[in-house]
């Protein structure tokens, strides 16, 4: 099924074999012998105990060609899971804080994702998230550094530790990037009280939710997500990976789609979390019994949340009604 991939964030699909791959190559040394030992780190309680390997695993990125290898052995990846548009997150404050130049972080990845529609016939945006447990000032100095980049990033977000970091705190970093032109996300309601949710709707005025699967504890936000028909990128292997829900049955996918929220499915960190986005697709059809029109509403869902052009989406829609299995 073509789909996009709204919700992917580029350091998630460092796989061990490449994280070794790059440590050789720069030298770096990793706290695991064997990529056999690092796997069997990948037994997380909760997103923070994530957020520690992510960000350690990350030394290993370096160089512009880190980056553009990175970047392109995930679209190989994607594109054999039905990936025609990916929307791709990516971390400055996590590359910057190891001494690597915001511009190398962008070069790299731009160079693999210029090359995508003719190398893996994927169409791409980059959207640039700030660190939220680092705090508005820092995110205010990324993205007053990135700058010169802002041409090839088309929505900013906000990730890592949710619990104790609001959105709101991030208003004045927010405007300025919707006054720079640019699209406006924010991960929230993941381990996030649905509080959290409202502040990136109505303080970030976000285009989309990034997870936002703790919204369904709040009747008004749902309707309201189901009026505006905010988009919500969820993300079901990543929520079972960090407990989020204890069993895949109990994921509230269902009840979002029933409740009639524009709800897409996506992979997050598919290197950490046990599959990419048709391995998600796949994981909720078997798990939640889905059929295979909702599964197509799903597919469907994604190109309409994009940040794509009216013209390209309506051929991407196209290419999903003319699919058949
Ligand atoms: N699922 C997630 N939540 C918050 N920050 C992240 N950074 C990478 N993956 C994340
Ligand atoms: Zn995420």
């Amino acid at each position: 099924m073509p789909k996009a991939e709204l919700h992917l964030h580029i350091e998630g699909t460092l796989e061990p074999s490449l994280a070794f791959a790059l440590a050789e190559r720069n030298g770096v040394v990793l706290p695991f012998a064997t990529e056999e030992e690092l796997r069997a780190a990948y037994s997380f309680t909760d997103l923070q105990s994530f957020l520690d390997l992510y960000y350690a695993l990350m030394a290993v990125l370096r160089t512009e060609d880190d980056f553009a290898d990175l970047a392109d052995a995930y679209l190989a990846r994607a594109r054999r899971q039905g990936v025609r548009h990916a929307e791709i997150f990516f971390d400055p404050q996590a590359h910057t804080a190891r001494g690597v130049p915001v511009g190398t972080v962008v070069d790299g990845l731009t160079r693999a994702l210029d090359a995508a529609p003719r190398r893996h016939g994927i169409t791409t945006r980059l959207i640039m998230c700030f660190l939220r447990d680092e705090g508005p000032e820092a995110a205010l100095a990324t993205f007053e550094s990135a700058r010169p980049y802002l041409d090839r990033i088309a929505a900013v977000g906000l990730d890592s530790a949710e619990v104790g970091h609001p959105p709101a705190a991030f208003r004045e970093v927010y405007r300025r990037a919707r006054e720079a032109g640019l699209k406006c996300v924010a991960h929230a309601g993941e381990e996030g009280p649905p509080a959290y949710v409202w502040e990136a709707l109505d303080v970030l005025g976000v285009d989309r939710v990034d997870h936002g699967v703790r919204s369904m504890e709040d009747p008004e936000l749902v309707a309201r997500l189901a009026a505006d028909q905010v988009p919500l990128t969820v993300c079901p292997l990543s929520n079972l990976r960090l407990r989020v829900v204890d069993r895949l049955a109990d994921h509230p996918l269902p009840a979002m789609l029933e409740a009639g929220l524009l709800v897409t499915v996506n992979s997050d960190d598919p290197a950490y979390f046990g599959g990419y986005v048709d391995d998600n697709f796949t994981a909720v059809r078997d798990a939640l019994g889905l059929d295979a029109e909702t599964l197509r509403t799903l597919a469907r869902n994604s190109f309409r949340a994009s940040f794509l052009d009216e013209e390209t989406r309506a051929r991407y829609l196209a290419e999903v009604d003319a699919h058949r299995d």
